[in-house]
Order: C-alpha cells, then sequence, then structure tokens
C-alpha cells in the first residue's frame, strides 16, 4: 500500500472514528471501522522521528493513522460505554485527524478542545477551599503554620483562615513511610496530615524597592496578580485600578483547572513567622531584623495549599507512562489557557508547578507563580526588545531558543506565544524519568542547542510521548502552529491515556 493511499484511507477511516465517537455512527458501521482499521495497522508508523520537514510531516500523518488502529485495538467493545473517558479519547482522536484537514481544522480544533477541557473539569479533585465569602483581607483573619516553601522573591507559609473550623488531625491515614519509591503512598500522604488542618498557601512576597504604601507595591508586584479570582482584592483597591490613576491590577486570567488561583491578595505590615529571622533576615524590615533591608509592608497571596510541587513529587517517584502522559497533557492545558488570555508565564519550571491527587490518585498539575509573566492587553504576546533593560523572564535554563537568543536593538520584538510550550518540552523529560537536558547534568543551552542534540526520551516511553516532546522542542517555533501543536498533543497523549494503551 503507498503512503499516500495509506493516508487516503486513514482518513476515512477516521471520520468514520470521529463520527463513532461522539455517537453518530449507526451502530451497523461499527464492523467496517473495525475491519479497516485492522487492515491499516499493518502499515504501521516508524517508530524513529525523521528530522527533514517534509518527512516529519509524513511521520506526523502516519502517527495519526497509526493511532487509529491502537485505538482499535484498544478495544471497541468500550465505545459503547460512553465513559468520560473513552469519550476524551475518542474526541481527542478527532482532533487528532483534524491536524490534517487543513480547511476545517480551526473550527474543528477549537470545538473539540472545548468538549476535552469540559471532560476534564468534571474529574473530582480535593474537596475546594472554604468560601472565603467577605473575610480574608488582612493577617488577622489568617492562622499562620510552618513554612511549606521559598523562593527568590517570598516566602510561602501554610495557613488556616481563623473563620473556618479546623479539622482535628486523623493519624490513622498517615502512611508509616513517605518516602518509598511508591505513587500509592504518595497519594495516601497528600490526602492528609497538615493540608486538612492548613489548606491555605500564604505567599508573602519580599519587598525590597517598591516603598511601602498599598498603591506602590501593588503596582510594583501586579504580575503576581494575574490569577487572581475577582473578588481577590479588596473592591477600593480594585476601583482605583478602573478608575486608571495607578494601573494597578494587570489583566486576569479566568478560572482553570491547571492554573492557580489566588483568592485573596492584600498588603499588610511585615509579619514575624516562624523561621523568618534565620532563613531570609536580610529582606525583615529594621524593626524585626537589625540588618534587614526590607520595606515594613509587603503582598500578600491566599491561595490553595497543594503540598507538593512537581519537582518534589518527581524526586520521590516517576509516574507511570500513562499518569506521565496525563500530566504532559495538563501543562499544556494550562499554557493554552494562558496563551489565549495573553499571558506568557516566562518562568515554568517543575518547582513552579503544583501537584494534588484527585480520588483515583490521578496527579492534577496547576502553574503557579507568575511574578515573571508577560500580560498584554492585545494578547499578542510580542515584546518590544530595543534594550537589554528588558526583562526576557526567569529561569534561563528554560528559556526557549527564540527568546534566550534574541539580540536587542530597534524595532527587534520577542515572541513569547510558544515559549511557555517549549518549557513543557523540556519538563517532559523530567516527567518520563530523565533529566532535564537544559539543565546542568546534560547541559544543553537553549540559545544554541540542535535539535539533534536532544537526548532519547527512555525507549519505554509512548512514540507519542516522544514525537510531542521532539515537537515542542523545535527551535523554530514558526513551523508548528500554536494551535495545531497543542492539540495534536491533546490527541496523542489522550490517546495514550486509553486504560489499555501502554
Ligand atoms: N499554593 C501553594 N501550595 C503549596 N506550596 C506552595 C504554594 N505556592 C508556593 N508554594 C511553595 O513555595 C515555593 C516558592 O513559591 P514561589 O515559586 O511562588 O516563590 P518565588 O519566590 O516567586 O519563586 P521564584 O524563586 O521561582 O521566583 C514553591 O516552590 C512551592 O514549594
Amino acid at each position: 500500500m503507498s503512503v499516500k493511499h495509506a493516508i487516503g484511507r486513514g482518513l476515512e477511516l477516521g471520520r468514520s472514528l470521529i463520527q463513532l465517537g461522539l455517537g453518530l455512527l449507526k451502530p451497523g458501521g461499527r464492523a467496517a471501522v473495525k475491519l479497516r482499521a485492522e487492515r491499516l495497522r499493518g502499515a504501521a508508523a516508524p517508530r524513529s522521528v525523521p528530522c527533514s520537514g517534509a518527512h516529519r510531516y509524513r511521520y506526523y500523518r502516519c502517527s495519526v493513522r497509526g493511532l487509529a488502529a491502537q485505538l482499535q485495538a484498544a478495544g471497541f467493545r468500550r465505545l459503547g460505554g460512553g465513559s468520560v473517558r473513552n469519550r476524551a479519547v475518542f474526541l481527542a482522536f478527532g482532533l487528532g485527524l483534524g491536524l490534517i484537514e487543513q480547511q476545517e481544522e480551526d473550527r474543528k480544533s477549537n470545538a473539540t478542545c472545548q468538549e476535552i477541557q469540559a471532560v476534564f473539569r468534571k474529574k473530582r479533585f480535593q474537596a475546594p477551599i472554604q468560601p472565603l465569602n467577605v473575610s480574608g483581607y488582612k493577617l488577622d483573619d489568617y492562622l499562620f503554620g510552618n513554612q511549606i516553601g521559598k523562593g527568590s522573591n517570598a516566602a510561602v507559609y501554610e495557613a488556616a483562615a481563623r473563620f473556618a473550623p479546623l479539622h482535628p488531625l486523623d493519624h490513622k491515614k498517615t502512611p508509616p513511610e513517605v518516602l518509598k519509591d511508591d505513587e500509592e503512598k504518595h497519594v495516601n500522604f497528600i490526602s492528609c496530615c497538615s493540608l486538612r488542618n492548613f489548606p491555605l498557601a500564604i505567599k508573602m512576597l519580599w519587598n525590597f524597592g517598591a516603598g511601602s504604601s498599598s498603591e506602590a507595591i501593588l503596582k510594583s508586584m501586579s504580575q503576581e496578580l494575574v490569577p487572581a479570582a475577582p473578588l481577590a482584592v479588596k473592591q477600593e483597591i480594585e476601583q482605583i485600578s478602573l478608575d486608571g490613576q495607578f494601573g494597578l491590577v494587570p489583566r486576569r486570567v479566568t478560572a482553570h483547572p491547571n492554573v492557580i488561583r489566588v483568592h485573596r491578595a492584600f498588603t499588610a505590615d511585615v509579619p514575624l513567622l516562624p523561621g523568618a529571622q534565620e532563613e531570609y533576615p536580610a529582606v525583615l524590615p529594621a524593626r524585626l531584623h537589625p540588618h534587614g533591608l526590607g520595606n515594613n509592608r509587603t503582598l500578600f497571596l491566599v491561595m490553595k495549599n497543594y503540598g507538593l510541587t512537581l519537582r518534589q513529587y518527581l524526586e520521590r517517584c516517576t509516574p507511570s507512562h500513562r499518569h506521565g502522559s496525563l500530566m504532559i497533557l495538563q501543562l499544556l492545558e494550562g499554557v493554552d489557557h494562558l496563551c489565549r488570555q495573553g499571558v506568557a508565564h516566562r518562568d515554568l519550571k517543575s518547582d513552579n508547578i503544583l501537584l494534588e491527587f484527585d480520588a483515583d490518585g490521578c496527579q492534577r498539575l496547576v502553574i503557579t507563580d507568575f511574578g515573571c509573566c508577560l500580560t498584554q492587553r492585545d494578547s499578542s504576546l510580542q515584546l518590544p526588545f530595543n534594550s537589554f533593560w528588558v526583562n526576557r523572564g526567569g529561569n534561563a535554563s528554560l528559556m526557549a531558543p527564540e527568546v534566550a537568543s534574541a539580540v536587542p536593538g530597534p524595532g527587534v520584538v520577542i515572541d513569547y506565544s510558544k515559549a511557555d510550550a517549549w518549557a513543557v518540552g523540556a519538563m517532559a523529560y523530567e516527567i518520563c524519568g530523565q533529566p532535564n537536558p537544559f539543565y546542568r547534568e546534560v547541559g544543553l543551552e537553549s540559545r544554541k542547542y540542535h535539535e539533534s542534540d536532544l537526548p532519547a526520551l527512555p525507549s519505554t516511553a509512548p512514540a507519542e510521548i516522544q514525537l510531542v516532546t521532539r515537537l515542542l522542542l523545535r527551535r523554530n517555533p514558526q513551523k508548528v502552529t500554536r494551535l495545531h501543536h497543542i492539540c495534536g498533543v491533546r490527541a496523542m497523549t489522550l490517546v495514550v491515556m486509553a486504560p489499555t494503551s501502554r
């Protein structure tokens, strides 16, 4: 069978599958689709990824065709079952096919992506935090626990709202050995203990140069408010920004399951919290430490307490391929959501991804720490880069090639629209249990690596993940359009998630 012929038949089969997946095909048609998929399985896609553009495109198409057979192999009997996951798989396959049907692709992709997102939103995760009603705009409204994290700009503490009842510790649920290399134990661990007593996390920003007025603080740390909920900031402050006097509150992103939500943001005097004098004396105000250089007031952000970062989780265990695929998918979902709303995170790394588990032990990831993000009213994500003083973002190791290699000059613009997706490609290695190729251990530099320098993912990683990772890490962001790229990733990742697949 020629490649052209096989692709034609793959397309035809795919159309039938979409119809079948959406419940549009009459039951009698299923046998014919199954038969065709069986025949196509004979002409499976190559496992290695060729490097020329034409070959890569053909591989891409072949892999979509290969997936048809894979789906069929996963069992048509489940089609009629209509479970949420199966429906997602078939929606995703329909979407994957949309990649190669040029005319209808954008319309179809958009609609199908929304359906897939809806499927995922239905998944149940840990109970949401207590509603914060009208309170929560001052420090006294919270009880602080231990420090749970520290970065270069802030310390984060576990906390509880004073106006919400505390749950007693349930010692019976604490697993005996927490640090064993075993996913199950971590699921148990995270669902208990301090998260129950301290369901909130409060980030206290360190304020060196912003001054101590609320307006100045909010203005200088405004990016932190990008994931803030509508009532997160007190109405008076919101009003000031709406009046345009200060431009304090930047563009906000709407809620998304894979993006952190800031429930409250307020300024207050810096308190002396546990470990402050030992761990960050220099950023305290002089009234709390003789050598402190910090301002008296600062910004506090109230979020849900997630218990683990992606980095901490991956240090303790390697997720199964199915869970890993789902994790990559979620990161891309989050990045896609931000991008559509005109936000580039610009500091994606495994410390800035938080993790929790759903009732089935499935990881849910949320992107956090928007301190370096770029927000633009016109959503273009094109940053004029006319001087070295323009901030390119955080985390130089995971800076996409088009950002890292930009040279400032008149008329130069950095396009951030695909930069976060590139960082997800780099993190895919960590999720698959390998060192990140752009960290010291492997040592590639995003500015000048060749795609052929990228190390192979473990041979046991599904071919779709290997392909997706390579696509995400292409040097030239123009080669794959954002929508195709992200949607293709969804399609393949969801297929891998099918219960009987690898
Ligand atoms: N909502 C949360 N739940 C649990 N832990 C959190 C939460 N937010 C932050 N953390 C922990 O605090 C650490 C520091 O937070 P964050 O990254 O926001 O600080 P930062 O100073 O802005 O970091 P960076 O150095 O990347 O700029 C995180 O790596 C994480 O361990």
